[in-house]
């Protein structure tokens, strides 16, 4: 199934917060349609007979780009087509091409890494020269020279890129080698998954997994931390690869000797390899990286002006994700005005308020807490403030009622009207539910832990 198909209802969701819409008009127009085919960029979409195509592609089509380049990642364009036009056929036609030729999965793929994050797409600078250039040698002689590799440095600083370059970098050399990348929060929990399975194969399974494999990548490692029996378990799993001289490379976001409750032991042994620091990129390093995004998904088509960039690379300077995510916001915000707006300053100014001000002023604040819910789960914000009810966005939904409850000392009452106007007896049942789940569920009290951390990583 395509990403557009399987976000389907997320991406009209998402339309429906965005643009305000009443019942009447969601119903009518905007929940029949369905998505008929995906074809390479193309969506065609159903139009049911009895609602007008030319209507809703001049109310609806722009927004509903948007909406799909927001939820999915990616633009797309969208045809509009009726139940009964002659061309459904051809699409069929056109579209059980590419099928017969469905690729079995690469090597990279089954590893679960992300395609964008290679060496080709990583913009070299001061900040991040010596931890690059460590990077590309342990990726030529993995297991040689530097082991353990340890990067870190800040959030969004560009270490999961890192991480991914050289695991693509080993498997495009050779896909036969055996590459596992896993965040500390997945180790955890398939080990206290493996743990509580009473099958004596379940936690022989989670070895195997950890163990048997040439390079092993594990993210954010300052998670692990204050977990006895997974630093214990990490640490057999640590020894038996390093005998055996497979590479380990670790992230984190402060370097081995700052992280507390760190066992002396496993501190000695991240210390063994080399420790690489990334910083925050200088401004010029911050403009590299913007034309890069530009080059990359496509964007030098909106003909962004050089103050624009410079305007957006002097005021966020702390984390590229949000760099990057500069960029998306200004270029969604032009679309949404229809194209109307020019691309200047003040547009811009008015797309990155709100990561300008977290920039400067990162306190705990209920939408500081949304936003990073919304990233752990990969749910969406207009998710989290809908109505709907599946556990994959209660779950998060309930969480961030918690968290906001637990870590700020907002009413329940506001945090019912910020997710869509919620009453208080609701919020109350969600915040009581996890208080009580996580003492008795483990592997909920570990994501619990680390979104925590996430928010405030003091
Ligand atoms: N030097 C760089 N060149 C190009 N893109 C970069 C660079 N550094 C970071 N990025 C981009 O910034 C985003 C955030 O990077 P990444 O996820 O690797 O950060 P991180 O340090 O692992 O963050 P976290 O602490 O949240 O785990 C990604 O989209 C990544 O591609």
């Amino acid at each position: 199934m395509n990403i557009v198909e399987e976000k389907w209802m997320e991406i009209i969701e998402h339309l429906r917060v965005e643009l305000d819409l009443s019942n009447v008009s969601f119903t009518t127009w905007i929940k029949p349609l369905k998505v008929y085919k995906v074809v390479d960029n193309t969506v065609y979409i159903l139009v049911n007979m009895n609602a007008s195509i030319d209507y809703i592609e001049k109310k609806y089509m722009l927004h509903l780009k948007v909406a799909i380049a927001e939820i999915t990642g990616t633009e797309f364009d969208i045809i509009f087509i009726a139940e009964d036009d002659d061309r459904l056929g051809d699409i069929d036609e056109t579209s059980s091409k590419p099928a017969e030729k469905k690729k079995t999965k690469s090597a990279a793929e089954k590893a679960g890494l992300n395609p964008k994050y290679t060496f080709d797409t990583f913009v070299v600078g001061n900040n991040n020269n010596f931890a690059h250039a460590a990077s590309v040698a342990v990726a030529e002689s993995p297991g040689e020279v530097y082991n353990p590799l340890f990067l870190y440095g800040g959030v969004g600083l560009g270490k999961t890129h890192l991480m991914h370059s050289i695991a693509h970098y080993i498997l495009d050399i050779n896909p036969k080698k055996k590459v596992l990348y896993a965040t500390s929060e997945s180790f955890t929990n398939e080990l206290i998954a493996s743990l509580k399975n009473s099958k004596e194969t379940s936690m022989a399974d989670f070895r195997d997994k950890y163990r048997n494999i040439d390079v092993l990548l594990i993210d954010d490692i300052q998670f692990l931390i204050g977990k006895e029996s997974t630093q214990e378990e990490f640490f057999h799993t640590f020894n038996h690869l390093h005998t055996l001289g497979k590479q380990i490379i670790i992230s984190s976001d402060r370097p081995p000797k700052d992280i507390e409750t760190l066992e002396a032991r496993l501190r000695t042994r991240f210390e063994w390899g080399l420790i690489a620091d990334i910083s925050s990129p200088d401004y010029e390093t911050r403009m590299a990286i913007l034309q890069k995004k530009i080059e990359l998904d496509h964007l030098e088509k909106y003909n962004i002006p050089n103050d624009v960039l410079q305007y957006i690379a002097s005021n966020v300077k702390t984390n590229i994700r949000e760099l990057e995510g500069s960029l998306n916001k200004l270029i969604a915000l032009y679309k949404l005005e229809q194209y109307k707006k020019e691309i200047n300053i003040s547009l811009a100014a008015e797309a990155l308020k709100d990561i300008i001000s977290s920039e400067n002023n990162r306190a705990v604040t209920p939408e500081l807490i949304l936003d990073i819910v919304s990233e752990h789960f990969g749910v969406s914000i207009a998710d989290l403030k809908s109505k709907k009810k599946n556990a994959e966005i209660a779950l998060p939904r309930q969480i961030f009622m918690y968290l906001c409850r637990t870590m700020t000392d907002t009413p329940l009452k506001s945090i019912g009207l910020m997710l869509g106007g919620k009453d208080h007896s609701t919020i109350n049942h969600g915040v009581n539910k996890i208080a009580s789940e996580i003492k008795k569920d483990e592997t909920l009290n570990n994501t619990v832990d680390i979104i925590k951390k996430k928010i405030n990583p003091v």
